[in-house]
């Protein structure tokens, strides 16, 4: 049964922006729209919300923004939602709208802040996961992390062009801040020599004895794909370490950075990004609050936040193995 006691929402992205975070507000607004909900986005995330930053949102207020990257409500991270008194000065804008509850697209930082706010003053939230890392659990994937993968893949096959044609070994860093997600995927989509990721062992002398290996064996230049988040210091520690050693191949680091978090989305982000937004409004009038909407094998599942943020989610092992097959 349709939950009538809801009437206003509001909508939010936080965190990094993705690409197709303006699909999902854009389903969000047209989804309640047509469900007779008054919409409110809030700009700027948690820092909006603290300092009354509401502005009220009908269905021609997301038009032609679905191709869009970035997120037109802007975003932040916010330290003084971090605090009880940032939270609360929250609560007050939000009941001074009469907001009956939040849709939060963003990450695993951004559900941890929701979880925490709704325990505290009791306004129920649905999490739509908007990052690049794709490093939440309940989804097989995040909005945002197939564009930013394409990208690193469009870059790495330039890196290639030069790579090739001086015989080099290179070393790039993309993103993903604990998560090697975005580096495992971006290795065998560009057929990358190595991936060295958080969620794996990294031997050193494993990767020199390969790379010396590939050499003698006619591979004239290599790439090595690094996750940002590697305890061993990203692509430029990770180099500064075997330099000495593989100097013939004359090493260079090159760090992809925030490219990866520009662009247009793909169709797959569009495609999540307005399933993911449909679903949070749906769920939330069939009276589902603090969960998180996802999507596995392709249908729509809904996660406690605890277990969205808290729950490991790890690239398939296999995927580690067949990488490192793939690039004999
Ligand atoms: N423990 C917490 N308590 C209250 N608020 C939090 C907490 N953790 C995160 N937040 C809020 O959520 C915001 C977004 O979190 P964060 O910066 O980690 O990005 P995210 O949502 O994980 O996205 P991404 O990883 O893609 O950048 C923070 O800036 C902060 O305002
Ligand atoms: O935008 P900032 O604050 O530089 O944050 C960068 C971080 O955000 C992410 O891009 C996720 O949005 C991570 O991959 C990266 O570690
Ligand atoms: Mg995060």
């Amino acid at each position: 049964m349709k939950r009538e006691d809801i009437r206003r929402i509001a909508v939010f992205t936080s965190g990094g922006d993705a690409p197709g975070m303006n699909a999902a507000l854009r389903a969000v607004v047209r989804t309640a729209a047509w469900n007779k909900l008054h919409v409110y986005g809030i700009e700027r995330g948690y820092e909006g919300m603290i300092d009354g930053h509401f502005k009220r949102m009908e269905r021609r207020d997301v038009a032609n923004i679905i191709q869009r990257g970035g997120t037109v409500l802007r975003t932040a991270r916010s330290m003084r939602f971090m605090t009880p008194e940032g939270r609360a000065q929250a609560a007050d804008h939000l009941r001074a709208y009469d907001i009956d509850a939040c849709i939060a697209i963003g990450g695993n930082g951004t559900f941890t802040g929701a979880k925490i706010f709704s325990e505290e003053h009791g306004i129920p939230f649905i999490g739509i996961p908007g990052t690049i890392d794709n490093d939440l659990y309940g989804t097989d994937y995040t909005i945002g992390f197939d564009t930013a993968v394409n990208t690193a893949i469009e870059a790495v096959d330039k890196i290639r062009d030069t790579a090739d044609s001086h015989n080099r070994l290179f070393f790039v860093e993309v993103m993903g801040r604990h998560s090697g997600y975005i580096a495992l995927h971006t290795a065998i989509g560009s057929g990358a020599s190595s991936v060295l990721i958080p969620e794996a062992n990294t031997n050193l002398e494993d990767l020199k004895t390969v790379l010396k290996k590939n050499k003698a064996r006619g591979k004239l230049f290599s790439v090595v794909i690094v996750a940002e988040g590697h305890p061993m210091g990203g692509a430029a520690g990770i180099a500064a370490k075997i330099k000495d050693d593989l100097a013939s191949m004359e090493p260079k680091v090159t760090v992809i950075g925030h490219l990866q978090r520009g662009g247009a989305p793909t169709a797959l982000d569009r495609l999540l990004a307005s399933r993911l937004g449909y679903a949070a409004v749906t769920k939330l009038l069939e009276g589902e609050e603090n969960v998180a909407v996802g999507i596995v094998n392709d249908l729509v599942t809904l996660t406690s936040f605890e277990e969205a943020i808290y729950k490991e989610k790890k690239p398939q092992g296999d995927l580690i193995e067949m990488a490192s097959i793939l690039a004999i």
